[in-house]
């Protein structure tokens, strides 16, 4: 078993890790551990593999997931999430890394009940950075302490980041994790999605190509649509048996 198992106080660590533990999944099997942020309490994951030995890569690849229910679970195409993950996924198997699976960053920051507020500003006509503002709320508040901590705990100091953030790779420098490249992730864009990755672009410096998607999708673009009849609360409905 790894010298890896049990607490992870290394330095002035602020995760503790787990048991390492063996994940079979559909791209195939991960070593995976729980890591417990002692400052917030959130539970974040570690998914990581050693590659296959065809095609590893000397510099680990790293993803740092936001947690998003909607994509990640649901597979919504409001956004890009879920199929970054499969993406992710998928390519940290073939070279061999570590995606850690952020808890408590929903929303960027704002909590599930607040994205869905959110959501239904985007669908009165707000952008994603305007339907935050609106609810009084950060664009984006979060914070890469603990990922950081956990990429300590875990030897990864010298990494590949796949990302289009350029944020999230100047706050792993600033807590002394050398990136030495960041590899963009590659989804295809979507008519639902468009206008989301185009505010990311444009507003918050997201590395997005999306000229090709915008000549083929530009003119179906329009805001997201709602159910044409609003469920307010005590008014939903159940199925009709
Ligand atoms: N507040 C809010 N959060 C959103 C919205 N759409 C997705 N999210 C959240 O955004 C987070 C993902 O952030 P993104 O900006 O898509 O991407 P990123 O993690 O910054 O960058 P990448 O590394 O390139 O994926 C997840 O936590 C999602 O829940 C939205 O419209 N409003
Ligand atoms: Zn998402």
């Amino acid at each position: 078993m790894s010298e890896r198992v049990g607490s992870e106080q290394i330095g002035e660590s602020m995760v503790k890790g787990g048991p390492i533990v063996s994940l079979p999944t559909r791209y195939g099997r991960f070593d995976v551990q729980a890591w417990v942020d002692s400052s917030t309490g959130a539970e974040h994951l570690s998914v990581s593999s050693a590659g296959d030995e065809a095609q590893r890569q000397s510099v680990p690849l790293v993803r740092l997931h936001s947690e998003c229910l909607t994509g990640d679970v649901f597979g919504s195409y409001r956004c890009d999430c879920g199929e970054q993950l499969d993406y992710a996924l998928a390519m940290i198997h073939r070279e061999g890394g570590t995606l850690v699976y952020l808890r408590g960053h929903e929303g960027r920051g704002i909590g599930l009940a607040n994205k869905m507020r959110a959501y239904s500003l985007q669908e009165a006509g707000a952008d994603t950075v305007e339907a935050n503002e609106q609810l009084g709320l950060p664009v984006d508040s979060r914070d890469y302490a603990a990922a950081a901590s956990i990429l300590h705990s875990l030897g990864l100091v010298h990494i590949r980041l796949l990302s289009n953030n350029p944020l999230k790779s100047e706050d792993l420098s600033r807590h002394g994790i050398t990136v030495s490249d960041i590899v963009p992730t590659h989804v295809p864009a979507r008519a639902e999605n468009l206008r989301y990755l185009q505010t990311k672009r444009d507003r918050m410096h997201h590395a997005l190509e999306l000229s090709s998607a915008e000549s083929r999708l530009g003119s179906k673009v329009a805001v997201p649509e709602s159910n044409a009849v609003h469920e307010t609360n005590n008014e939903r409905k159940g199925p009709a048996l």
